[in-house]
């Protein structure tokens, strides 16, 4: 399997500018070949939540886009995420669509991350990101969700081989993003394939990129540095089988006592 992570300077409260990017950069994809393509968090708009009326769609076109992009490049399109409304309630609405164009995945952001804002503008969702891209059980979760490990460790009780983050993590905890994005590989033995943001927002905060694609052993297969662009990765099923064979660690849980 092979899968392309797009990371880029998404500019806040531009979803045209952005969606230019991402059309430049799909174009570009198609000559790879690729299974699988990912976007970062929060892509169409930026974190603009003050005019998150006005921003926000109700699910289209952010729907219609990904659609489009999965039928042009061949590829399942994990789409970042987006603003997405309904009944004046918003949220930070992860989408999954097949190369033949059908949606495959809606996931709600589960933790709202105070310290941009997502609290007092967004609801958070209660539903896990599993999903399949054909026969392998794949997963996902959104930024902050990186830090709650039960949460994700639910996804991958319920059948996950691939862990799917798109994010906008600052460049401030690049240690965090790295230390945390292995560990969650290491002890759920699955691959975990991080999209994060570059660039600067309209603030001035700098985000990490860095954006990188950890084995079932933990063992880094690719990791972007700060600039914008495309990194390429394949992914071996047969190694998550082999880790999870090797160390049971699934079987040796102590489920009286936790
Ligand atoms: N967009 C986010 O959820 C950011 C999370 C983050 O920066 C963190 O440190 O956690």
């Amino acid at each position: 399997m092979k899968v392309g992570l797009l990371q880029f300077n998404v500019r806040s409260g531009d979803r045209k500018a952005n969606v230019e990017t991402v059309t430049r950069y799909m174009a570009e994809a198609r000559e790879q070949c690729p299974d699988v393509l990912v976007l970062p968090e929060m892509w169409t708009t930026g974190y603009d939540l003050v005019n998150l009326a006005a921003l926000a769609d109700d699910g289209e076109p952010f729907g219609a886009l990904l659609a489009g992009w999965a039928k042009e490049t061949g590829a399942t399109i994990v789409g970042g995420s987006s603003p997405v409304g309904v009944d004046g309630r918003y949220a930070n609405t992860l989408y999954a669509y097949t190369p033949e164009g059908e949606r495959i995945l809606s996931y709600e952001k589960a933790h709202l991350f105070g310290l941009m804002g997502e609290d007092r503008y967004l609801s958070a969702g209660s539903a896990a990101g599993n999903f399949g891209i054909g026969e392998v059980p794949c997963g996902a979760v959104i930024c902050y969700d990186l830090r709650f490990p039960e949460w994700i460790r639910k996804t991958v009780l319920a059948g996950c081989e691939i862990l799917f983050i798109p994010a906008q993590w600052p460049l401030s905890r690049l240690d965090h993003w790295r230390i945390l994005l292995q560990a969650r590989a290491i002890e759920n033995q699955c691959y975990v394939i991080a999209c994060n943001r570059t660039g600067r927002d309209e603030q001035g905060v700098a985000f990490a990129g860095h954006s990188m694609v950890i084995d079932p052993w933990g063992v880094l297969a690719v990791e972007a540095g700060e600039e914008e662009g495309w990194i390429w990765a394949e992914i071996d099923r047969d190694k998550v089988e082999r880790v999870r064979r090797k160390m049971t660690v699934f079987a040796d849980r102590r489920v009286d006592l936790y």
